[in-house]
């Protein structure tokens, strides 16, 4: 039985049972992901003293100019996967391909592929706003014993047995679901253990608050500016509050906690909207699920989505599910 002040190492061991796959590996990479969470932590929080702010000098596969703390959390999630003999297979949005992963005695027996977000929220680091990690997990699809492939991680995000994020904020959470609902750890720096303080989060069925950058309205599609519109007007429980932080994951997190919905959709500028479908959509989708709410492409369940390219993007509405019925409702009938 959750309680709390469990720490998130106690929760995921008492949880494994519960876990389809039930064996230790998915618990063991878990854990490690929760350590690379700290070590990853504890340079986000001293960014503004150490070199680590600014641009790396690299673009990554997007043509985004990678930032020194993209690289720097790339490079640990990364090393700390690796070393713990669990993985076949990782894919970051830092690296062009995916990366393989052999198990120690070279079987290639290990099952798990994990798909990353390292540093979410990059055009906040700078200006010390809340940035977060998105991670999501699949079982390998292709047989064990074999080198991982592509098609281990083109599948569809119903398949995650796992998806989680870490938000770097006023204080350091983590926030994860094996499709058994979604739980909240906040890290303790004193003592450097994550505590459960948020068990069993849902997002409320209906909510006032709308996240979108409202500076590409005139690029939006007709029923994203009619749905814009409906939030603004002065009628019932309307206008809605407008809060954009520009950090997926913070304002996802805000709007689980308070009830709401952020959009990013398709625009002129991105025919395909911004966000990646295979480590920041789905996760984030499978995440929603699990506490009540919902997240579309507009039309199709983002969950249902054939993923065809690693780094595909597609348009994403997320958050309380009525506000997302709301929106998709003006985006059939526009
Ligand atoms: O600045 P924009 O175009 O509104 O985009 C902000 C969105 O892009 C993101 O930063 C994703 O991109 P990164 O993973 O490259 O940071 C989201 O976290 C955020 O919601």
């Amino acid at each position: 039985m959750a309680h709390k002040k469990q720490t998130l190492g106690e929760f995921i061991i008492e949880n494994q049972a519960s876990f389809k796959y039930s064996s230790g590996e998915l618990s063991s990479l878990l854990n490690s992901l929760r350590l690379a969470a700290k070590i990853v932590n504890h340079e986000v929080n001293k960014a503004g003293l150490v070199d680590i702010i600014g641009a790396a000098g690299d673009t990554n596969i997007q043509g985004e100019d990678q930032q020194k703390l993209d690289v720097y959390a790339n490079d640990k999630f990364i090393q700390t996967l690796t070393k713990r003999n669990i993985v076949c297979g990782i894919a970051s949005e830092e690296e062009d391909d995916f990366i393989t992963i052999n198990s120690i005695d070279e079987s290639h027996g290990n099952k798990y592929v994990v798909l990353i977000d390292p540093l979410d929220g990059s055009s906040n680091i700078d200006v010390n706003v809340s940035v977060g990690t998105i991670f999501s997990i699949y079982r390998r699809v292709t047989p064990v014993g074999t080198p991982v492939k592509i098609e281990d991680f083109l599948q569809k995000g119903s398949k995650q047995v796992a998806a989680g994020y870490i938000v770097y904020g006023t204080s350091t959470m983590l926030v994860y679901t094996t499709g058994d609902g979604v739980n909240g750890f906040t890290l303790n720096p004193a003592i450097g253990s994550f505590y459960l303080s948020h068990p069993k989060m849902e997002f409320p069925e209906d909510g006032n608050i709308y996240s979108v950058n409202e500076g590409n309205y005139i690029q939006f599609p007709q029923g994203i500016k009619d749905y814009i519109k409906y939030c603004q007007k002065d009628e019932g429980d309307r206008p809605y509050t407008s809060r954009y932080i520009g950090s997926l994951v913070s304002d996802f997190h805000r709007n689980m906690i308070k009830g709401g919905i952020y959009m990013y959709p398709q625009s002129s500028k991105n025919p395909k909207g911004k966000l990646r479908l295979l480590y920041e959509c789905n996760p984030m989708a499978f995440l929603a699920e699990q506490a009540n709410g919902k997240a579309s492409d507009g039309f199709t369940r983002i969950m249902d989505i054939q993923p065809t390219e690693l780094h595909e993007r597609v348009p994403f509405i997320c958050g309380s599910r009525n506000m997302v019925d709301k929106c998709e409702e003006f985006m059939k009938n526009a």
